[in-house]
């Protein structure tokens, strides 16, 4: 079975910010076969035109989504069946929608079919427990976490692992994704049972990861300048640079829909 090439393997997703220098099909390809070559077991691509460009240059499987900003439905990732249907002829192995509980154009039930008539496989991008449980009623064949944060209220910083865990109980196919950021935020999402991992951002969006690392850089200047306080624990002299409120931050919260 197809999921079964992803199991506990990454899944990186690459989507440049919409806009920027590295928003071409060129670069796309770059990122893809970039990925392949360090060990990525999938690929996500967003549009028809990234994916056409994609797909012959590599036989990994591809998650393939659609982006749209609608003017009477905040769903964004494919929305409409005629999406799920382009990217099935497109190339796509997977076709992952947007499994929330929203007002949308098209229903859930049409949307599987759809992707299952054209011989593809449904993911769905949820939210919270209950659109996982929805969509697997559905007939989708995995779920992700995609959306946990980004359906009201500020986005949180790192990754929902209580939603995974409580997936996991739902299926094993549970595919965690969303401000996975780290390597301990990668290995603590197979920790709570996920089937595989995507990343995206702090692969494959130079910009945000940049903005990560200047934002530390910026909010430690002049931390060589503390005062620096010699620990003795049990014979171990450690030191321990004492940094504004005594604690070097973690990156700033995300904030990109990209
Ligand atoms: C919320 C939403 O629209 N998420 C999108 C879904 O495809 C992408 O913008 C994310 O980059 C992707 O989910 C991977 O997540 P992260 O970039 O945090 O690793």
């Amino acid at each position: 079975m197809l999921l079964e090439r992803f199991k506990h393997r990454l899944i990186v997703s690459c989507q440049p910010v919409t806009g920027g220098p590295m928003d071409n099909a060129e670069a796309v390809v770059g990122f893809a076969l970039a990925a392949e070559a360090g060990g990525a077991a999938a690929l996500r691509i967003e549009s028809i035109t990234y994916l056409k460009a994609v797909r012959p240059r590599t036989t990994l499987p591809i998650v393939g989504i659609i982006k749209r900003d609608l003017d009477n439905s905040p769903v964004r990732i494919t929305p409409f069946i005629a999406d799920a249907i382009g990217l099935c002829e497109a190339g796509a192995d997977i076709v992952a929608f947007d499994a929330t509980d929203r007002v949308r154009p098209a229903n859930i039930d049409d949307l599987v079919a759809a992707i299952h008539d054209n011989g593809k496989l449904a993911m769905a991008d949820c939210s919270s427990l209950g659109d996982a449980k929805a969509a697997l009623a559905a007939g989708v064949d995995c779920v992700g976490t995609t959306l946990s944060g980004y359906v009201g209220g500020p986005v949180p910083d790192g990754p929902d692992f209580a939603l995974i865990a409580a997936m996991r109980d739902l299926t094993p196919y549970v595919i965690a994704e969303g401000r996975i950021k780290s390597l301990d935020d990668a290995a603590e999402a197979l920790r709570r049972g996920a089937h595989s991992v995507v990343v995206g951002s702090a692969i494959t969006r130079t910009e945000h990861v940049t903005e990560w690392f200047a934002e530390i850089v910026k909010r430690t200047a002049g931390a060589a300048d503390k005062p620096v306080l010699a620990i003795d624990i049990g014979g171990t002299k450690i030191l321990a640079a004492l940094i504004s409120n005594g604690k070097v931050e973690a990156e700033p919260a995300g904030r990109d829909r990209s």
